[in-house]
């Protein structure tokens, strides 16, 4: 940590800056006072929902115009207000990796992508592939140049939407939540990656993100947007962690594990046993796309009343898995059972009342225009009436905190309400298993701990709950872990078991939680 050391040069000044989406609603931030020096890198936190991705894009000057919406005060970017940039001109100073990697590509190919992005800025064609050649190096996706961007693993999106930005050589660098999809060893290389970056070129880095613990070595600074909009913190990270403990639990900042007395997740709730009966019955699975094998010969039970968590590397497999358990694609040899009956025996409409499932990417999952709709969707099909509807939808949104959005499109949300959105809409009835892809990524630590208390509760009344998950302080609470490797069931048990194995986690890509490195004075190890 620099303790802002470094020389202070400003290079972004936001002076008295509001912004609005809508006339006549209160604004989203208010009166934001702050600057940005050269080769510096501050942290931004805050709730789910105060505005951290409208601010990034108020800051490279994409909003409020691209959005209609409306902004009071300035900001001034080195000493030039960015209302007087050309289109497109600040994009290239301030390069943003968007929270939603899929949201900044407009090409088929990883090489077509990079090279529209190299042509752009008028570089030479003579030199571009070896341009491309070097960023995918450095960004750990070498030989990648052939791969269709859509069929990469959420991981490798986000580092071809790194490599994409890095090429137009910014001055500043603004990264959205860019961990959320990566697995804990991926995502301990990218942060090194963007260290070593940073160091590098000295660029300003300003980096949103709802759990700073990896980060802490290489941040200066820490900025907190409170939920009315306004700059509660600005501080080292050290003085902001020890001495502002309680503005962060109120604001629903993860404090990091180093600076935390709150109970870890696993000790917030008493371990409920599974039962032995069986829901789901997965054997001897195996799945390809085209010629690439994906899953060979998987086979595990899920019970129950049990969580079990399905973890591994990027690309290993996972949500493949979770889609096979669905019945949303059929497996190549072997099978899924659902109370020992053929997934492909059952009739759909059954089928998903008895299975709920919750995609990766929240937005592959809305099907109407109204956060409303989308909880009541499930309810209209079966027939339910007006008024059951009604407060079975105003419950849900109360409890995953939507009610202000009940008429919002859902694509209008904030990553962490669509995500609490997707989750929300299948718990609309309880099913006998319900399947989640990353439910918690982009939620702060309220709601994290909320979701997972609301979960815990059906998993207490018997739902068997089944999560993919990067998130190894989650993974700590459950009863079963399995860890996909290269496509293959590379270890099942208890998280106690696993956490022993660091031969195979560090195969797997996995990393002991937190508590558990912080229990062996391992807080900061590098892999493990
Ligand atoms: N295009 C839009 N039109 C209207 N409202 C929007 C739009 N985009 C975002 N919002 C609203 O603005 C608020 C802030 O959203 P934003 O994505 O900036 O929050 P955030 O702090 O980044 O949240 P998260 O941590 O969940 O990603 C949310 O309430 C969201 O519903
Ligand atoms: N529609 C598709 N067509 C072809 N290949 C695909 C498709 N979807 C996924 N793949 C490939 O299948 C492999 C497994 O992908 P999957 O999304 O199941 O991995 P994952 O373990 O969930 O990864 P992540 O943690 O990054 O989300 C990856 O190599 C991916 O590139």
């Amino acid at each position: 940590m620099t303790q802002l050391n470094r020389r202070q040069q400003a290079l972004l000044e936001v002076k008295d800056f509001s912004f609005w989406y809508e006339e006549n609603i209160a604004p989203l931030f208010q009166h934001l006072n702050v600057t940005l020096n050269q080769n510096e890198v501050t942290l931004l936190m805050g709730a789910s929902g105060t505005g951290k991705s409208s601010l990034a894009l108020c800051l490279n000057g994409l909003y409020p115009e691209a959005v209609e919406g409306i902004a009071s005060g300035e900001i001034v970017y080195n000493g030039k207000n960015i209302m007087e940039f050309e289109k497109g001109e600040l994009t290239q100073e301030i390069g943003i990796v968007f929270q939603d990697p899929d949201s900044q590509f407009c090409m088929i190919t990883v090489e077509d992508e990079l090279a529209f992005t190299l042509e752009n800025i008028k570089v030479p064609a003579l030199e571009i592939h070896a341009r491309i050649k070097k960023i995918l190096k450095a960004v750990g996706m070498e030989g990648f140049e052939q791969h269709k961007i859509h069929e990469l693993s959420g991981g490798q999106k986000q580092k071809i939407a790194l490599a994409a930005v890095l090429l137009l050589k910014p001055e500043m660098l603004i990264l959205d939540e860019p961990t959320a999809n990566l697995d804990p060893v991926s995502s301990l290389e990218f942060i090194q990656l963007v260290e070593k970056i940073q160091k590098d070129h000295q660029i300003s880095v300003l980096i949103i993100e709802h759990q700073a613990d990896d980060w802490l070595e290489l941040i200066d600074r820490v900025l907190v947007i409170s939920r009315d909009g306004r700059l509660a913190a600005d501080d080292v990270p050290m003085q902001l962690f020890t001495k502002q403990k309680q503005l962060l639990e109120q604001e629903g900042v993860f404090l990091p594990g180093d600076y935390s007395s709150q109970p870890t997740l696993r000790e917030r709730w008493i371990q409920t046993e599974p039962s032995r009966k069986r829901i789901l019955s997965i054997r001897s699975l195996s799945f390809s796309y085209r010629n690439h094998e994906i899953l060979r010969k998987v086979t595990f039970d899920v019970f129950a009343g049990e969580f079990l968590v399905i973890a591994g590397e990027n690309g290993a497999g996972k949500s493949t898995m979770l889609q096979l358990m669905a019945g949303l694609l059929s497996p190549k040899a072997g099978n899924v059972c659902l109370f020992d009956r053929p997934l492909a025996k059952w009739k759909e409409k059954a089928l998903r009342k008895r299975i709920g499932f919750v995609f990766q990417n929240p937005e592959h999952q809305f099907i109407t225009d109204t956060v409303y709709d989308e909880l009541t969707f499930g309810m209209k099909l079966n027939g339910v009436s007006d008024q059951e509807m009604e407060k079975a939808a105003a419950d849900l949104m109360e409890q995953f905190h939507l009610t202000p959005y009940r008429l919002n499109n859902p694509f209008s949300l904030s990553g962490g309400q669509k995500r609490r959105l997707s989750v929300a809409t299948v718990l609309d009835e309880t099913p006998d298993i319900l399947l989640f892809d990353e439910p918690t990524f982009g939620q702060d630590a309220g709601t994290t701990s909320e979701l997972m208390d609301y979960v815990m509760d059906l998993k207490a009344k018997g739902t068997a709950i089944v999560f993919v998950t990067h998130d190894m302080n989650i993974a700590d609470t459950a009863d079963n872990i399995v860890v996909l490797k290269k496509g293959k069931v590379a270890f099942s048990g208890s998280p106690d078991s696993l956490w022993k194995q660091k031969g195979l986690l560090y195969e797997a890509r996995l990393r002991m939680p937190a508590s558990v490195r912080k229990g062996k004075g391992e807080l900061h190890g590098l892999i493990h």
